[in-house]
């Protein structure tokens, strides 16, 4: 079996131009561009790389972008203040703190200042307590893109055996729970895990998400699998993913490639949040 490539660009690239629309729609009808502000701590030059690419789309879809670059030495508290200000600022729909953040600021109570309406990364406690709860809630980037890459194969994900490997707060948690919402019956491997071949053997959907290059080689995939690809690890100054590429697609189904499959759905998912936290202002 050769796999399909799931093109996450051309997916993506559709489903600007449908929030670009919408966007001069709202302009036009009620006067407000949706607005993100992204916030960034430290020099960590990939963090950089992609807050400038979220700002660029941000403006390319017609929508208002600020980004507040801080150095490294920024407190805790001087953050907060940041965010309290853009938490009353009318201009902005959506916040996003780019994480990782410097030691010494914690991420989660950062996140629980950010209004719930204004989230778009999906990260304060609320909105991931309502996702686990499965109430509305405004869902993280990454799991949400990485949903719509998997139905764009035209397979179902209901009855299916998922097998998420990472835990983080960010995809591997959240990406679980979305599966669950969808039912599949999902497994979660981590560092601890004892045999990961043995899980991902049995695994339909494979979703990476641990940041180390290549860790899932060909051997471990189930042929026919759907293999998504959340890995994003800069080696020798390329962009790696966490699955053994050329090998696994010699037995998946589907797989998506890096670059070109997850990241570019993630700021995809980040524009569609930015557009629905404005929405809610147009009456
Ligand atoms: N608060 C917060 N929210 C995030 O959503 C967030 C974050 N912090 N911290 C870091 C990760 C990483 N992330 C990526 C987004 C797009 C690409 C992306 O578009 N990558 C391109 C290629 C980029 C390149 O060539 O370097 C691709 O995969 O095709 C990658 C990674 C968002 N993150």
């Amino acid at each position: 079996m050769t796999a399909k490539v799931i093109d996450g660009k051309a997916i993506s690239k559709e489903i600007r131009e449908g929030i670009s629309k919408e966007v001069s729609e709202i302009k036009e009808k009620f006067n407000i561009t949706p607005g993100l502000a992204v916030v960034i701590v430290g020099n960590d030059p990939a963090s950089h790389t992609y807050v400038g690419m979220k700002e660029k789309s941000c403006t390319s879809v017609g929508m208002y972008s600020e980004v507040h670059r801080l150095p490294e030495e920024t407190t805790q508290e001087e953050l907060l203040q940041l965010i309290n200000q853009l938490n009353e600022d009318n201009k902005i729909h959506g916040i996003l703190v780019q994480v990782p953040l410097p030691g010494g600021i914690n991420e989660n109570i950062i996140n629980s200042y950010i209004k719930t309406e204004k989230d778009v990364d999906g990260f304060h406690a609320i909105n991931s307590g309502n996702l686990f709860l499965g109430e509305d809630s405004i869902v993280p980037c990454t799991p949400k893109g990485i949903i719509e890459l998997i139905k764009s194969t035209g397979a179902s994900i209901s009855g299916k055996n998922a097998v998420v490997v990472g835990r983080s707060n960010i995809v591997g948690k959240p990406a679980a729970v979305l599966l669950l919402q969808e039912n599949a019956t999902v497994t979660i491997c981590h560092s601890k895990t004892k045999d990961l071949k043995e899980y991902l053997l049995k695994a339909d959907i494979v979703v990476a998400a641990v940041g180390k290059p290549e860790l899932v080689k060909g051997d471990m995939i189930k042929e026919g699998a759907i293999v998504i690809d959340a890995g994003t690890t800069v080696v020798d100054g390329k962009l790696v993913g966490d699955v053994e590429y050329s090998k696994a697609c010699e037995v998946a189904s589907h797989i998506t490639p890096v670059p070109g499959g997850v990241g570019p759905m993630t700021i995809a998912m980040l524009l569609e949040n930015t557009l629905e936290a404005a929405k809610k202002k147009c009456k």
